[in-house]
């Protein structure tokens, strides 16, 4: 049977992030998407342009619609806008006891909120302890901890911490380093460090977005989520490194990589 992964996210129109980059990625995978939309961006490689919440009545029923006929194996979670939403996504997946990956999306790259400041809390207290995985970027580890996280040494000393909201465990992405970026890993058994050479591009528009969509892949498919991890860090350092040229702005990468290209 195949493997089937669920995204609970917002529609980057652009393609790039979100929603797009959670199917495509799961594409890739060959595992079966299926996906819950909680807010429409306006969006392009330049930035987030506007964007409208849907109803959590509305995420709901999608939600009830997609796991009582199709399932999925494993579930993701990107952005999400406010406490209401996180609230009925949580009170949704609380039943639903399959692998969920958390990305706490705050802030687009482009700099644009995308999470209002007070679902913070929220987003602390409902969602992260239900988590699998949860997989925050240093600026969001910093406001989940309220706390200062931007080198080596502070992002060591934010793992227990970090672990301590509840989740099973903790992908702490240094992307944000200057520097080669370093993601640690923790699940309160072992620390992982998953370095990389930092590649020289504006092509970076939806790595949270993939590496969380990869690891959520792969264990749809069955992996455990250390190597779920280890493997989704390797596809994402060659989606970065192929990633083209789409717009004038940070352009996504490349979801594709790990797919032969093929003449139609
Ligand atoms: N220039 C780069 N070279 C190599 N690896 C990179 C580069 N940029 C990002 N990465 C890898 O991608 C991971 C995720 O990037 P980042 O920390 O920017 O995520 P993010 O801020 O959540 O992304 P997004 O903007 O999609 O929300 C990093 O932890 C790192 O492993
Ligand atoms: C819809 C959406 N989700 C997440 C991100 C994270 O970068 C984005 N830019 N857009």
């Amino acid at each position: 049977m195949r493997a089937k992964a669920l995204t609970i996210a917002g529609s980057d129109s652009g393609g790039g992030a979100g929603i797009q980059a959670d199917l495509k990625t799961f594409h890739t995978y060959q595992v079966y998407g299926s996906s819950v939309i909680t807010a429409i961006t306006a969006q392009n490689t330049l930035g987030v342009q506007a964007f409208e919440l849907v109803s959590p009545s509305l995420i709901e029923r999608q939600i009830v619609a997609v796991l009582a006929d199709i399932g999925a194996d494993a579930i993701k979670t990107g952005m999400l806008g406010n406490a209401t939403i996180i609230e009925t996504v949580a009170n949704s997946l609380r039943r639903y006891p399959v692998a969920l990956v958390v990305d706490p999306v705050m802030v687009a790259k482009s700099g644009d909120r995308l999470l209002v400041e007070d679902a913070v809390q929220a987003l602390r207290e409902q969602l992260v302890p239900i988590a699998s995985l949860i997989t925050p970027n240093l600026p969001e580890a910093s406001v989940l901890l309220g706390r200062e996280i931007d080198d080596e040494r502070t992002m060591y000393a934010a793992l227990d911490d970090l672990l301590k909201l509840g989740a099973k465990a903790v992908l702490l992405k240094g992307g944000h380093l200057k520097g080669q970026p370093l993601d640690l890993f923790a699940d309160g058994q072992q620390v992982l460090e998953l370095r990389s050479e930092r590649i020289d591009t504006p092509n970076t528009h939806g790595t949270g977005c993939t590496y969380a969509a990869a690891i959520t892949a792969l264990l749809a498919r069955g992996a455990d989520l250390v190597s779920a991890v280890c493997q989704a860090h390797a596809f994402l350092y060659e989606a970065i490194a192929s990633a083209e040229s789409i717009g004038a702005g940070h352009s996504p990468v490349n979801h594709w990589v790990w797919l032969s290209e093929r003449t139609v």
